[in-house]
């Protein structure tokens, strides 16, 4: 009875009509909210140096080149990230999915509320997460559609079809430009699939195969102008839960990567995607790739945008690492999960930070072997 208390509690919470982030009222408010203040320790530092990252020219990498999948090797095995050049995809179209992304956040409030994201999941409108989480907010507003490739070419077009169902019919091109893009996101993922699978010595088959189904997001990040950059952040510091991130960042800047504990930062390049590891797939690679800490700042000049297509599973699909890297000196080092169990711990329990796969393993345990005794507790 209790706990059908707490959880009706919780869920009345999430129905309490919260703070309203319009941007273009806060954007020129002097004194942020006090939900969109960090902790001293979180906030923005004053420099973040560069952290220089590879470039892969993905457009001239075939099996035998070494060099590119010893470069990749060495950032996964680091820090997770790399930059993507020779990619082959239509400038025009990341140039049009760019106004499009513009023309969306522009919209006043009440347009945009069509498309709200609903409580537990994960499509749709956010304005910084006002009704999901109570303090440290994140400057930002997003739009989250879902993306799986058509099997056949009359198959529905999932991206599409959201946006006209959600916005009416005048988001057709808008729809069109995202379901292209994330078509081409698609193609992409799959060849650096393949890099990956050579760089970790299990054939360029491997992943490419795992992701053939894949059941991914695609994510439109806004950060409007804040005249208190230092107080906030755009998104707060974690690791991307799902496999792989194919990141297209403005020419603004912002992106910083925590490596060898110092916040980083990535310089803009409109030419490149900077991709890098997700905790699903540092799982698939039983830990030998890293999934690593990111987050975004924002600042009082200009607004920020960035396109993040996250790369995810199909959903029933078990996450096991390939046989070949699990030995004497590297044991299997998570459990076998789905990642449809791992997007509802994200969406429904835990928000992701630096530790949202070891608080998942501890969770997914528990909720198997309620009642086994953690190690700690023996
Ligand atoms: C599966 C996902 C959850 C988030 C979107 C994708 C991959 C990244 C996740 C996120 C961006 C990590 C930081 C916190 C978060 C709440 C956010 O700022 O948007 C995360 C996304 C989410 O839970 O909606
Ligand atoms: O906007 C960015 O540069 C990063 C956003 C991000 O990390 C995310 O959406 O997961
Ligand atoms: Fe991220």
């Amino acid at each position: 009875m209790a706990i059908d208390c707490v959880a009706k509690a919780q869920s009345l919470d999430e129905k309490k009509s919260p703070l309203v982030f319009d941007a273009s009222v806060f954007q020129h408010e002097k004194n942020i909210p006090p939900q969109f203040l960090w902790p001293d320790n979180e906030k923005p530092c004053p420099y973040a140096p560069e952290l220089p990252i590879p470039s892969i020219d993905i457009g001239g990498f075939l099996s035998g080149d070494s060099k590119a999948s010893k470069l990749v090797g060495e950032a996964c095995e680091n820090h997770g990230f790399f930059l993507v050049v020779n990619h082959g995809i239509d400038f025009k179209l990341i140039k049009d999915a760019h106004v499009f992304m513009d023309k969306f956040f522009h919209l006043p409030y009440i347009e945009k509320q069509k498309a709200q994201r609903k409580p537990g999941e994960h499509c749709g409108y956010a304005s910084s997460f006002t009704g999901r989480f109570s303090t440290k907010l994140p400057w930002k507003e997003t739009l989250t559609m879902r993306f799986t490739p058509q099997e056949q070419e009359n198959d529905n077009k999932i991206v599409q079809d959201y946006m006209i169902r959600k916005m009416g019919d005048t988001f057709r091109d808008f729809g069109r430009v995202y379901q292209d893009y994330c078509d081409s996101m698609n193609k992409l993922s799959l060849r650096i699939m393949e890099l990956l699978g050579i760089s970790l010595g299990v054939g360029k088959k491997h992943f490419k195969e795992f992701f053939q189904g894949n059941d991914s997001i695609m994510r439109l990040n806004y950060y409007p102008i804040c005249q208190k950059p230092e107080l906030t952040l755009g998104t707060g510091p974690h690791c991307d839960p799902t496999s792989l991130t194919i990141l297209h960042q403005d020419d603004v800047g912002g992106l910083q990567v925590f490596v060898d504990n110092q916040w980083r930062s990535i310089t803009p390049n409109t030419q490149a995607f900077v991709v890098s590891i997700g905790d699903t797939f540092m799982a698939l690679s039983n830990g030998k790739y890293k999934s690593c800490l990111h987050r975004a700042v924002v600042n009082s000049a200009t607004p920020r945008k960035s396109l993040a297509f996250f790369l995810c599973p199909d959903k029933q699909k078990l996450v096991v690492p390939p046989k070949q890297l699990i030995n004497k000196e590297r044991p299997r080092m998570y459990p076998d999960f789905t990642w449809e169990q791992f997007l509802e711990f994200t969406q429904k329990h835990y928000r992701s930070d630096e530790n949202t796969l070891d608080a998942f393993t501890n969770w997914l345990q528990h909720k198997i072997y309620p009642f086994s005794l953690s190690k700690s507790s023996r």
